[in-house]
């Protein structure tokens, strides 16, 4: 038997509702690392890798921490400033994962939320992969409503995301997020029980 709990990674495209599927499993009482959070604490202010980004792209950073809309657009569309940026912010990011892991060491299940999972290869020691997914025009309609948010940067931020169809394909679970949010906390349920049951 394994010592620990088990991990299931979430992911998905952008605004296909991982952060709503999260929400949801919190309410079962299941942690959650999120690691977007952990960015954004990590890049907020008094975030511990503001000397380190400022280094990288000077001006980018102030007193309330990262200018994401600024560096964002400096990376985003810019494969080695994105590389750059990356390799300051992943370590810290596992390492905040670790200590995660550790504090949770008695829970039957933690999720692991990992937007890019797939893109930045991150499903070592992970049990289960589920991806979150709804029709590229929900998706669309969902991130095209956000404020702050152009086609441009949705067209960018999708080139850089593997297809969801593949996601799909790669995934142990598919949680469909195109209906009402009843059907989906249905099949979140199911997936805790499934890889809960027989421990
Ligand atoms: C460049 C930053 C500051 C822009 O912040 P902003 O708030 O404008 O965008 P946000 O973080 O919400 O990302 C918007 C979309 O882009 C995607 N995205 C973010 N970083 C990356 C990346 N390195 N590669 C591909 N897609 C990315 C996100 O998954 C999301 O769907 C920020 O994205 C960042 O620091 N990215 C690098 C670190 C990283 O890889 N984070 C992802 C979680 S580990
Ligand atoms: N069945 C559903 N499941 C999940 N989200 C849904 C559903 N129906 C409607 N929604 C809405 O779709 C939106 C999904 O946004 P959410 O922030 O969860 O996506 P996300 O994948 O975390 O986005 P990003 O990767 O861009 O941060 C929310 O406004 C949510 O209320």
């Amino acid at each position: 038997m394994k010592a620990g709990p088990r991990i299931l990674g979430l992911t998905g495209s952008i605004g296909m509702g991982k952060s709503t599927v999260a929400g949801m499993l919190r309410t079962l009482d299941v942690p959650v690392f999120d690691a977007d959070a952990a960015v954004h604490a990590l890049q907020g202010p008094r975030g511990a890798l503001l000397p380190q980004i400022e280094a990288a792209f000077p001006g980018s950073t102030g007193p309330d921490g990262v200018d994401r809309q600024a560096l964002g657009a400096a990376v985003f569309g810019n494969p080695d400033k994105l590389a750059r940026l990356e390799a300051i912010v992943h370590p810290a990011v596992a390492a905040l994962r670790g200590d995660f892991l550790r504090d949770n060491g008695d829970a039957p299940l933690v999720v692991f939320d990992i937007p890019l999972l797939y893109e930045k290869g991150g499903a070592q020691g992970l049990d289960a992969v589920a991806v979150v997914s709804a029709p590229a025009e929900v998706q669309r309609a969902r991130v095209l409503a956000r404020p702050g948010m152009t086609t441009e940067k949705f067209e960018q931020i999708l080139a850089l995301q593997v297809p969801d169809a593949e996601k799909r394909a790669r995934a142990d679970y598919v949680i469909d997020t195109g209906l009402p949010l009843d059907g989906t906390r249905e099949q979140v349920v199911g997936i805790v029980r499934a890889l809960t049951r027989g421990d």
